[in-house]
């Protein structure tokens, strides 16, 4: 099976994960790719589903050892990777990598895989929108809800460096389009 692999980024809170839940959950040749990150595990984040939770003296022995295809420090100077290992363990699985990662972080990573990748970035309707999505999930203090629409409005700027842009006002209709791009880039119904 040829090596491919989607790359969904976006300003946190547009809902780039829900899509990528979705998605998961009807095409089963996808597999989650799970990131490494130094952050705490929110309430119902389990190790191994969510992320690989690791300290910061485990991130950078695995930095030292060049375990990562990308690695950022995203926010409130925690940092988030994806492991070359995780990648190797879907292809061998014979499923394509869904990588949810961080602008920046996608931006490294398409460099990278360009040849194999598809990169889609999920656009919020508005600011306010991200601010009220952001507010209403609940994970964020004041502080961190401030630090990630700071990043927002910097990273929309990149929207045209990926292959795809999606505007996700309407949930079920950007989750129909991101299905469509995918499927028509792997060639499946
Ligand atoms: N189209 C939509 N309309 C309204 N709310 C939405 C929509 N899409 C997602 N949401 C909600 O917005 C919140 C943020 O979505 P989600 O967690 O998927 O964002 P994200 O881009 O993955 O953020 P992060 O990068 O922080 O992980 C969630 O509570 C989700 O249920
Ligand atoms: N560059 C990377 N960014 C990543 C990775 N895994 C997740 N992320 C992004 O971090 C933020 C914050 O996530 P949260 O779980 O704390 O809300 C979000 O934008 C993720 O997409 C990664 O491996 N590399």
């Amino acid at each position: 099976m040829e090596k491919k692999i989607i790359i969904i980024t976006a300003p946190s809170g547009a809902g780039k994960t829900t899509i990528v839940k979705k998605l998961l959950a009807t095409m089963p040749v996808l597999a989650f790719s799970i990131s490494a990150s130094t952050r705490v595990p929110r309430a119902n984040e389990v190790h191994g589903k969510d992320y690989y939770f690791m300290s910061a003296d485990e991130f950078h022995a695995q930095i030292d050892q060049d375990a990562f295809a990308e690695y950022e420090m995203v926010y409130a100077g925690k940092y988030y990777g994806t492991l070359k290992s995780e990648l190797a363990r879907i292809w061998d699985n014979e499923q394509i990598p869904m990588v949810d990662i961080d602008v920046k972080g996608a931006l490294s990573i398409k460099e990278k895989y360009h040849d194999k990748a598809l990169t889609i970035f999920i656009q919020p309707p508005s600011l306010d929108a991200l601010r009220d999505r952001l507010s209403e999930r609940g994970t964020e203090t004041q502080a961190s809800l401030d630090e990630r629409l700071a990043k927002a409005r910097y990273e929309l700027s990149f929207a045209h460096e990926f292959d795809k842009i999606v505007v996700n006002d309407q949930l079920e209709k950007a989750y129909e389009e991101v299905k469509k791009l995918v499927s028509d880039f792997l060639k499946i119904s």
